[in-house]
């Protein structure tokens, strides 16, 4: 998959923009502090997400002083093309493919695909659950409509149970129905959460020792007060009385996590940042192999501010073991004179303005 063109207008600080990429080549984006590297990568990404990876904010990614933004893209996906433009105003998002609307997100996200690599991945391991399962749901949301219906119909179940428990008299029997809606789709989710886990992982454990010169065992388990083969509804009973008092559906794939280990031990406890990285770099990488493996390309990689902490045998490592048909970002503050073995182009981004150097 390629961004062939991408065109930004009142985004950040790109108040017009419109650049063609190359396909399958490394795009290395330079400039100083500031100047808009990582906007034009949150750019993509947001094609991709419908979120960006810095803010919940819409408002925030509106060039300040203006009342709209739009991003707009040209991408070529198993040599169709795609033309996609999302409108942001009013903290809501217009949808368009080929000019046309598109009413539901499931519809638009992940047909771009873009798989991310930034500093703040790092905290994937010591943020709250959420950001965990964030990862994972949008991951598959990307690759399974299906998981993306069938998420949105649990959140629906959920809010409406949460609703009946904050009642001052709660309809016991209203409550037992949203259960056991909320039970079956539950299953369908865990399931494809353990399973999407699982062969991220394989992939993962065999990338891993690329970026990391130690012998490390690397795991990750699916955490979750539900056992998927036992009786859910006893899982519940059980917490029924707690569950009125605070008002909320205490357990669920809401609430479930992932616990990343490093030899055994929970990353988060004896991982350096190094080793943290390595683990990102491996799972994300991974998952585009997985991506590859389904949909038969690879999706774009975006790598902001990575090379800031990797010096020139690890630079040349990381970018050795990325695909070659694979259409790469990559953000520097350095102007890297190093040979490469595929094709790269250098840009020079300031101020909000984008222009090819030709070396
Ligand atoms: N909504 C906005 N409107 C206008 N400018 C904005 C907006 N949001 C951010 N900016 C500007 O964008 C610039 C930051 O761009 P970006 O985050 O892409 O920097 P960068 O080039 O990646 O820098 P670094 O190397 O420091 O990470 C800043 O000058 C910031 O003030």
């Amino acid at each position: 998959m390629n961004v062939e063109k991408l065109t930004c207008f009142h985004f950040r600080n790109y108040e017009t923009m419109s650049f063609s990429f190359t396909p399958k080549c490394i795009h290395f984006l330079y400039g100083k502090n500031a100047q808009g590297k990582t906007n034009l990568i949150e750019a993509i990404y947001f094609l991709s997400h419908l979120r960006s990876f810095r803010t919940n904010q819409l408002d925030s990614m509106i060039m300040h002083g203006c009342k709209e933004f739009c991003v707009q893209a040209t991408v070529e996906s198993n040599h169709r093309k795609e033309e996609l433009k999302v409108i942001v105003d009013h903290q809501k998002k217009h949808l368009f493919r080929f000019q046309n609307p598109v009413k539901k997100y499931s519809d638009f996200i992940g047909i771009e695909n873009a798989i991310l690599f930034c500093p703040d991945d790092l905290s994937l391991f010591t943020s709250s659950p959420k950001n965990r399962r964030r990862f994972i749901d949008m991951e598959l949301m990307k690759l399974s409509k299906t998981y993306t219906v069938t998420l949105s119909s649990y959140q629906k179940i959920l809010k409406q149970r949460n609703q009946a428990l904050k009642q001052s008299k709660v309809d016991e029997c209203l409550v037992q129905i949203y259960l056991d809606q909320m039970i079956d789709v539950q299953k369908i989710i865990m399931k494809q959460r353990n399973e999407f886990l699982n062969s991220l992982m394989i992939k993962a454990r065999e990338l891993y020792p690329f970026f990391s010169n130690e012998k490390e065992y690397i795991d990750a388990k699916y955490i979750t007060f539900i056992d998927l083969d036992g009786d859910m509804k006893e899982a519940y009973a059980k917490v029924f009385e707690k569950e009125k008092k605070y008002h909320q559906t205490l357990i669920g794939i809401h609430r479930d996590d992932i616990l990343f280990e490093l030899n055994g031990k929970p990353v988060c406890e004896v991982a350096s940042q190094g080793q943290k990285r390595s683990f990102v770099l491996a799972l994300k990488l991974g998952l585009a192999q997985i991506i590859y493996e389904k949909s038969g390309q690879y999706p774009i990689l975006l790598l902001d501010d990575v090379f800031s902490e990797l010096d020139n045998l690890r630079k040349r490592q990381l970018i050795e073991k990325l695909p070659n048909d694979m259409q790469i970002f990559i953000t520097t503050t350095e102007r890297l004179n190093m040979h490469w073995n595929r094709e790269v182009r250098f840009y020079d981004i300031e101020q909000g303005r984008i222009k090819e150097v030709y070396k």
